[in-house]
């Protein structure tokens, strides 16, 4: 049920299409103050700040086409209609889909971190981390030796779409498994609650003795994450442009740079690859092929976001790209790669055989390993 908070004498300038059945209104006092309702029902005061903060940098995302909105900090906004304030309690503290509920969960997850670990510590654990490898240098290197796709093969157990995709999970083993196989990189999942996955899984890769470069794949909404994937021994991490407005990823690009990770930049629509290709310095973008907000997979978006003047500057600027997501055959891997993909991500259809470096064989149609 919608509850309206109300502030002032008069019902006659709410607009008529708020004050519908389902709607309830509760006059409050005029002092000036925001006011959000609690999980039980109650009411609190929150600093009017904090809602300016978060409404402000959904409406700068929003004139980018961002339509992932930020975790209001304890509930809907409040909206303002001449002289009150009601609320809309069902729009603003319901996530819209599935990337919104993962983003607001990781606004919160992120936030008791980083009152455990501030940035200070976290600085000084990035100066102990062993240094970063060079995971460009890998991709291309992989490219030139095999002449196909170089293979970012994920290390995933789980995910919303399809649920368990392995219940034997080890990590490490599958690691090793994609090395075996020939791949160039590796992708890790750090996310608990949608992928069952962990940084322990990334320390223990990294730990095992394992030379692939390796692709922190969380959801960043924070630069604080960048440090802490830097010092669990990450070597790329990835940025999602459906999540961060243009100034974040210029300002992460540039913490990356600094502390000596390669960011991966993930696209989904044209709106998407026209703005990270108007940004400088990026030299890596992944197309994903899965719609993250409907979980829609089509691998044609590759091509279609490869195409024409998008394609063009792609290649003057030397820009690598990866196809990301629904990969499950040499026939999907030859597609991308005639639509111009360098590199491929690639996680359900290996992870699932039960020797995942035959599984990195099946997909190629070859063994490339030793090509
Ligand atoms: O995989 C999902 O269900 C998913 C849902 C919501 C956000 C992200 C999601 N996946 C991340 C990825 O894009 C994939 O793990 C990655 O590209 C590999 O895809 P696949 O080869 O299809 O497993």
């Amino acid at each position: 049920m919608e509850t309206f908070f109300l502030r002032g004498s008069s019902l006659s300038s709410i607009p008529s299409s708020s004050l519908n059945h389902r709607s309830t209104f509760r006059p409050i006092n005029r002092r000036p103050c925001l006011r959000a309702q609690q999980s039980d029902g109650s009411a609190t005061d929150i600093p009017p700040g904090e809602f300016k903060v978060r409404n402000s940098q959904d409406e700068i995302a929003a004139t980018q086409g961002i339509r992932i909105r930020r975790r209001p900090p304890t509930g809907p906004p409040l909206h303002y209609v001449g002289p009150f304030e009601f609320r809309l309690q069902n729009e603003g503290n319901t996530p819209r889909n599935i990337l919104e509920e993962i983003v607001w969960n990781k606004d919160t997850e992120v936030a008791q971190m980083r009152g455990k670990k501030p940035l200070y510590t976290l600085k000084k654990a990035v100066d102990m981390a062993p240094p970063p490898r060079d995971f460009i240098a890998a991709l291309k290197a992989s490219y030139l030796r095999t002449g196909m796709p170089a293979l970012i093969a994920e290390v995933k157990k789980a995910s919303p779409s399809r649920g368990v995709l392995r219940e034997d999970f080890d990590p490490v083993e599958i690691a090793k498994a994609y090395e075996k196989g020939g791949a160039a990189c590796l992708s890790v999942l750090t996310d608990a609650k949608y992928f069952q996955g962990s940084f322990e899984n990334l320390e223990a890769i990294r730990n095992a003795g394992v030379t692939c470069p390796i692709l922190c794949k969380e959801f960043i909404v924070d630069a604080w994450q960048l440090y802490y994937a830097r010092a669990k021994g990450a070597d790329a991490v990835l940025l999602i442009a459906a999540i961060l407005p243009d100034l974040d990823i210029k300002y992460m690009t540039k913490i990356c740079k600094l502390i000596g990770l390669t960011p991966l930049v993930e696209v989904h629509d044209e709106n998407e690859m026209d703005r990270i290709l108007e940004i400088d310095g990026i030299q890596l973008i992944g197309i994903n092929n899965r719609n993250l907000e409907t979980f829609e997979v089509d691998i044609s978006n590759t091509k279609k976001l490869l195409e024409g003047e998008r394609g063009e500057k792609i290649k003057q600027k030397d820009i690598i790209v990866v196809g990301e997501s629904g990969l499950f055959t040499p026939a999907d891997v030859a597609y991308v790669q005639e639509a111009g993909v360098k590199a491929i991500l690639v996680g359900e259809s290996i992870v699932k055989q039960k020797d995942p470096t035959i599984g990195i064989a099946e997909l190629f149609g070859k063994d490339i390993s030793a090509a």
